[in-house]
């Protein structure tokens, strides 16, 4: 039986939710992951330093007994973030990032940022200070294609800032497509990208399989199997720009399975193993450590996990559905089918 050992990895890019649906999700990220950074698409948003403050504080306090789990906090970007506040979470120690969701474009982005010319100020204190942005890539403009999305707000938004800001620390989030790739690949070090194992494993027609699959339907929409495959070439390259950052966002079945479905596939139950089945497929299992454990924390100035776990080559049947609150359920991505990867215990 093959296993791999490595560096115990991070989460660059998770959605944790809170309450009820936290604790139900928290410890399938806490076993595997030393590290996530948390996204701050709750109702309302995580807009504040001490809103951020109390939000890592319940995460802390829903952690079972036993488990180690170090959440990373961001602030939610709006028209009305003062560069002040920017300062204010520089020094606090605990928060690694601002996102920006343009309004409209995904699950509770409705606070988001409507014009980010808006935020010319804010983003010249991060560009100063360091504090990376992260991006939910897609224009709104419902002229434009679903599937286009992601290259054309690269080409409307992210370039004319880069152009403004150079320096400016930016990560395009779930990178779906060939031009994410190069958008990366054309700047410097400030520029990084975080790609899902979701995103490297499934193409457009897992939507469409037989019928329509909600559960395979997230933001960025899957796409074509040429843009697959050219995520898989960035995520095996060893190119430290790219690193792990599930994207797992978990929603409740009913709310998936419904006539008007929510975005985002739940991945933290096999959030480092589906990547190792990704990784394998494209003959890189070497790579997955650099991917997985050691290019995230170097782009955001932090060390290396020193703990390590074990990936053993044994297949498992995923559960057809975990338990979520008020008598939902949660289906994880491969319900009922199996993963070719196991994390031993
Ligand atoms: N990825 C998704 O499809 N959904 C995410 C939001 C996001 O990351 O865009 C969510 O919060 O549910
Ligand atoms: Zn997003
Ligand atoms: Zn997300």
């Amino acid at each position: 039986m093959s296993t791999l050992t490595i560096t115990r990895p991070d989460d660059w890019h998770l959605h944790l939710r809170d309450g009820a649906a936290m604790a139900a999700v928290l410890p399938d990220t806490a076993r595997r992951f030393a590290r996530a950074i948390v996204m701050p698409n709750l109702r309302p948003p995580v807009t504040t330093v001490e809103q951020a403050r109390a939000y890592r504080e319940r995460i802390l306090a829903a952690l079972p007994a036993g488990m180690s789990f170090e959440p990373l906090m961001t602030l939610y970007l709006t028209d009305n973030l003062l560069p002040g506040e920017i300062d204010v979470a520089k020094a606090s120690g605990f928060i690694h990032a601002v996102k920006l969701y343009p309004a409209g474009a995904t699950t509770n982005s409705d606070a988001g940022v409507t014009d980010l010319k808006k935020c010319a100020a804010t983003l010249a204190r991060m560009e100063a200070l360091g504090l990376p942005l992260l991006v939910h890539g897609e224009v709104t403009d419902p002229a434009v294609d679903v599937f286009d999305r992601e290259a054309a707000f690269i080409a409307r938004v992210l370039v004319p800032v880069l152009h403004e800001f150079p320096r400016l620390r930016l990560v395009l989030e779930h990178i779906t497509t060939q031009d994410g790739i190069d958008f990366v690949l054309a700047h410097g070090a400030n520029v990084a990208g975080t790609l899902t194992a979701h995103h490297l494993l499934l193409n457009r027609n897992a939507m469409f399989a037989g019928g329509i699959r909600p559960h395979h339907y997230c933001l960025p929409v899957l796409k074509r199997e040429t843009h697959r495959q050219a995520l898989v070439a960035a995520a095996i390259s060893g190119n430290p720009k790219f690193f792990l950052g599930t994207d797992s966002a978990p929603h409740a079945k009913s709310a998936k399975e419904a006539a008007c479905g929510c975005a985002g596939c739940y991945t933290a139950h096999a959030g480092i193993e589906l990547y190792a089945e990704a990784f394998e497929a494209a003959g890189a299992l070497d790579r997955l450590e650099g991917f997985a454990s050691h290019f995230g924390p170097d782009y955001y100035g932090l060390s290396r996990n020193v703990e390590r776990v074990t990936l053993v080559k044994e297949a498992w049947t995923v559960p057809a559905a975990q338990s979520y609150p008020d008598n939902d359920a949660l289906v994880p991505l491969r319900a009922g089918e199996t993963v070719a990867w196991r994390l031993q215990a």
